[in-house]
């Protein structure tokens, strides 16, 4: 019986369950795609102090005796005493009963509860001096709203509490994070350290350079999965880098044996196949003919196409900081097989976000049909359509679809998911 893809997903996140986090306080700048280590919470609320979220004339509605929607008592004229700039000090000491100009962001004096937008009077918005008197032309239909207390005033905090938390231990640090948080007064966070992920590739046909590549030798292929592998642990904030084998497993062995105290994981890909000479297997495994393996990694063929083959494990070695096993997660050498696996069962390990979740049949557009017992795993491209989040299935064969996608279709007999490729799609 073959393993099924979310058996095989428990069975890595547990056996290559990584070494806990390291983190390190850094500037938000530069932070963009690091992981949060620690909630991040407002230090300050925002806005801070009570603003202006209009250009126009600040007044006392006490003051004008204006009680709540007593519009008729709405005064035609105000005198302009004040002028209050963004950041700036006032310009003039507002008497009682008149009004201050006031700009966008201006601050506004505990005496002052109410903004009345320029358009609503008939002063010159750009006038480089305040008007020393104006007159209200506030519309019929605003009559109302315009002189209650509050009317276009920002309160303290109604943007966001102090103390308000704005994203989660583990979250990555977006843009969007990184202006919120300098907005309430965060300039430093807790991030976790960068993983270090070693790619290891094997094959003796693998060659790097395109000379070579082009028929230079009978069978050589180009190499394509290590770069690949390395711009999607960069995605997800880790750090990879990238090694190449022959197919002798005492060489994969020793190689492995002197980079894994300074990684976090191992990821090869190739040689988990069926065939004579798949060298993760022999080295990791059992062993082949007279090589003794190191038995150290368990090997299956999944329930699933691409990616059949895979296989997880811990290499025995002496880590600095302490730990004597380095978690191996074994992909497949075919592009589109490593590349699926990845985002499958490599991408929860370095704390992806994705998840994969439900669609219904009538969101999914496709031609490939499940396994009889098992998962067909398609590129797909997620987008809204007339409100639906639809998933159509990539055409062509192997890779290439790839080159459109942003997400991958699991199908099974039963039900069908989807798993974005972005890294962003969480069930809610
Ligand atoms: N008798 C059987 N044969 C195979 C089976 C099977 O069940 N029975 N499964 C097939 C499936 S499915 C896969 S996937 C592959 C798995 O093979 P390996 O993981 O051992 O991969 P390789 O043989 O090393 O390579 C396969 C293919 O991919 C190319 N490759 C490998 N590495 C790279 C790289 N870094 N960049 C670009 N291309 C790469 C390699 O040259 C081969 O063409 O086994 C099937 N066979
Ligand atoms: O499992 Mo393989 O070629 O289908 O990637």
């Amino acid at each position: 019986m073959h393993v099924s893809l979310d058996e095989w997903r428990a069975t890595v996140l547990g056996l290559a369950a990584l070494a806990p986090d390291r983190t390190e306080e850094a500037p938000l700048e530069g932070a963009l795609g690091r992981r949060l280590a620690e909630p991040l919470t407002a230090r300050l609320p925002a806005p801070d102090f009570r603003m202006s979220a209009m250009d126009g004339f600040a007044v006392s509605t006490r003051e004008l005796g204006l009680g709540e929607g007593d519009s008729d008592a709405c005064p035609a004229h105000l005198e302009v005493t004040c002028d209050i700039s963004a950041g700036r000090a006032a310009v003039g000491n507002r008497r009682p009963g008149t009004a201050a100009r006031i700009m966008t962001g201006g601050l506004m004096s505990d005496d002052l509860d109410t903004v009345i937008p320029v358009e609503f009077t008939d002063a010159d918005p750009t006038a480089a001096e305040a008007p020393a008197r104006i007159a209200l032309t506030i519309p019929e239909a605003e009559a109302a709203k315009a002189l209650t207390p509050g009317r276009h005033v920002r309160k303290v905090g109604e943007e966001i509490p102090a103390g308000d938390l704005l994203a989660r231990k583990g979250d990555f640090v977006t843009p969007q994070i990184i202006g919120i948080a300098l907005s309430v007064g965060v300039t430093h966070v807790k991030l976790t350290r960068p993983r270090k992920v070693a790619i290891v590739m094997t094959g003796d046909e693998l060659v790097t350079d395109l000379q070579a590549g082009a028929g230079a030798r009978p069978g050589a292929v180009l190499e394509s999965n290590g770069p690949m592998l390395q711009a999607a642990c960069a995605r997800l904030g880790a750090e990879a880098s990238i090694h190449h084998v022959g197919d002798d497993p005492a060489e994969l062995i020793a190689l492995a044996r002197s980079i894994a105290p300074r990684h976090d994981l191992i990821v090869t890909t190739g040689g988990v196949g069926s065939g004579a000479r798949d060298v993760v297997k022999a080295a990791f495994g059992e062993g082949f003919g007279d090589t003794p393996g190191l038995n150290c990694s368990r090997f299956e063929h999944l329930a699933m196409r691409p990616g059949g083959p895979q296989g997880v494990g811990r290499l025995p070695v002496d880590h600095a900081e302490g730990g004597n096993t380095t978690p191996m997660v074994h992909l497949p050498g075919t592009p589109v097989g490593a590349f699926t696996a990845f985002h499958l069962f490599i991408a929860p390990l370095l704390g992806s976000p994705s998840r994969p979740l439900t669609l219904p049949e009538r969101n999914v557009r496709r031609e490939a049909q499940p396994l009889k017992t098992g998962a067909t795993v398609k590129p797909a491209h997620l987008a809204i359509e007339n409100g639906s989040l639809i998933a159509t299935e990539c055409e062509g064969a192997r890779l290439r679809p790839f080159a459109e996608a942003n997400a991958l279709l699991i199908l099974e007999k039963d039900r069908v998911r989807v798993l974005s490729l972005a890294g962003s799609l969480r069930a809610r």
